[in-house]
């Protein structure tokens, strides 16, 4: 599944053209599916239909219609000037013998819902006059809206806020980043029957999801011991942070690590968990750390300013390892780039800021291109750039192309310290259990977010999440992990 942009869903459009569908067949599925969600939630409520010239407005009349047809109580309100589909959409309508009334005639009615058909993936710029005047009064009304495809004026000011988005043929980026993604309400998918192969674009990111992350899972044979399922070293721990080696070992035991070694500074309190084999050091050297059995390593958490030192002796393992915290510094990253061994970095924006001297508000605003733009710094190295939503980028070495993907799962909830720490863990154990380190990041991403939204709940602590991550296995494995948007009629 694939995350698009307006102009990548243009260009599905007009691939499912070139393929020889007709792309009134995709308008005319949009308006009949969008009304039929509507009536899901809004039955009984009299239907506005609010429609601008384009295709989303298309996909309006063709919902009035249906709606009309059906025998529920419909008023349009439609902007002058259509043109191809939605030309038809209209003569269609007409056909029914719907009227169809200005848009400027629009009033808010009582007990009424509106249907936002204004503007959906072709708007270039933001509402000014009349139509940010229109959205605002919407808002304003109090009225419940369902928006087709995206609420219309997004990514822009002023916009719609929608209760409801039927998003048509594929995920946009506005229904998936924040602040975006509230404007949205729920959001519904309906594939409107769109050919596959025109939406089969490798150059998007991917969109995580419970179907292709369950593919992931790895298998735990009935004849498994403790050293065939995955033993991880977690490296970590400065004076002040002895708790994020722990929260690590914790988040690997509970994805399924069959042993986890915490090495640590000697003169430090880490209270590792029970289970765990302790494994107080004097120095970070590889020597040292050769005293641990470990298939991989997750090194840096809460390791201040022994994080350089703990990362480089950890190299010298030669395993596959997840670079956390006080580990993410130019130097380590060229070393682990160089050496061609699976290595995955997980930065927080904070942390991306100081990689890439950009500011953590830049970054945040604009992951996709700090994640790419990392990814290309550092080939080979799978990028896990912290945040809501999740975003990875690798660059496989001897490629130019970046794969990027999106994760969907997590909740603001899980922004509290030490959720980084038990992410490195989950990422540990399932490299250690044998996954590349591509499958392994998406995989632990998706879990970690899976884990977070079972507890979600304010207050929520990182351990307790950790404590969730069986549950988020068990269900993703079982098929019962729903992702956040509802699936349409296929
Ligand atoms: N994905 C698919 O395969 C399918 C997509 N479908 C649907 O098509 C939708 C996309 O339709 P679209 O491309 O016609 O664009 P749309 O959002 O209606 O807006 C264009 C209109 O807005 C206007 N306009 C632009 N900027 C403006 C501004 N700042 N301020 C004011 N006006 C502005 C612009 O006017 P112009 O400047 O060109 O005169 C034009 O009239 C998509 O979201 C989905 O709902 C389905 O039908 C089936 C298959
Ligand atoms: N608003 C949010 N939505 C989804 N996930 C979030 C959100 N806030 C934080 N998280 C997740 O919580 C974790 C926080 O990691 P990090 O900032 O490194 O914490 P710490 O350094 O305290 O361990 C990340 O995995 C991040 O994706
Ligand atoms: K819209």
């Amino acid at each position: 599944m694939r995350l698009f942009t307006a102009q990548a869903m243009r260009e599905a459009d007009r691939k499912a053209i070139d393929l020889g569908y007709p792309s009134l067949l995709l308008m005319d599925a949009a308006g009949r599916r969008t009304a039929k969600r509507l009536l899901e939630r809004f039955a009984g409520r009299k239907i506005v239909v609010l429609c601008g010239k384009g295709n989303n407005g298309g996909d309006g009349l063709v919902a009035a219609r249906w709606l009309a047809h059906w025998g529920h109580e419909v008023a349009v309100y439609a902007a002058e000037g259509q043109e191809g589909d939605a030309a038809m959409a209209q003569q269609a309508l007409r056909a029914h013998g719907l009227e169809i009334n200005p848009l400027s005639a629009w009033k808010p009615q009582p007990h009424s819902v509106v249907l936002d058909a204004l503007f959906g993936t072709g708007l270039r710029g933001p509402l000014e006059g009349f139509y940010a005047e229109l959205v605002e009064n919407i808002n304003q009304s109090g009225l419940p809206v369902v928006a087709v495809d995206m609420p219309s004026g997004l990514p822009y000011q002023p916009h719609i806020r929608a209760n409801l988005t039927v998003a048509l043929a594929g995920l946009k980026n506005e229904h998936l980043f924040y602040p975006h993604r509230t404007a949205c309400g729920r959001i519904l998918l309906d594939s409107i029957g769109m050919p596959p192969r025109a939406l089969d674009n490798p150059h998007l990111p991917e969109l995580l999801s419970s179907a292709n992350m369950r593919a992931l899972l790895p298998i735990r044979p009935g004849n498994a011991h403790k050293g065939s399922v995955g033993r991880v070293l977690v490296v970590g721990g400065y004076r002040s942070y002895t708790g994020a080696p722990s929260l690590a070992a914790l988040g690997a035991y509970r994805t399924g690590a069959g042993l986890v070694t915490v090495a640590y500074p000697a003169d430090c309190d880490v209270v590792p968990p029970l289970e765990a084999v302790r494994l107080p050091l004097f120095e970070w050297n590889t020597a040292n750390l050769q005293m641990a059995r470990a298939d991989a390593v997750a090194v840096g958490m809460g390791a201040g300013e022994g994080g350089v030192e703990a990362a480089l002796a950890a190299l010298g393992l030669a395993r596959p390892t997840v670079l956390d915290a006080d580990a993410l510094h130019e130097r380590v990253l060229r070393a682990y780039a160089q050496s061609g061994l699976p290595s995955i970095i997980t930065p927080h924006p904070g942390e991306a800021s100081r990689l890439l001297g950009l500011s953590a508000e830049q970054i945040a605003r604009f992951p996709l291109e700090a994640a790419q733009t990392l990814a290309q710094r550092y080939p080979g190295l799978v990028v896990v750039l912290k945040g809501g939503p999740t975003v990875l980028a690798w660059t496989p070495p001897g490629t130019s192309e970046t794969r990027m993907a999106v994760n969907s799962t997590g909740n603001p909830q899980m922004a509290t310290g030490g959720m980084g720490d038990v992410l490195a863990g989950v990422i540990g154990a399932l490299l250690a259990a044998g996954l590349s380190a591509w499958d392994a990041a998406r995989l632990g991403v998706y879990l970690h977010g899976l884990a977070g939204d079972q507890s979600q709940k304010p207050g929520l602590l990182a351990h307790e999440v950790a404590e969730t991550l069986p549950e988020a296995v068990e269900q993703l494995r079982s098929g019962s992990a729903r992702d956040f948007w509802e699936p349409g009629y296929d």
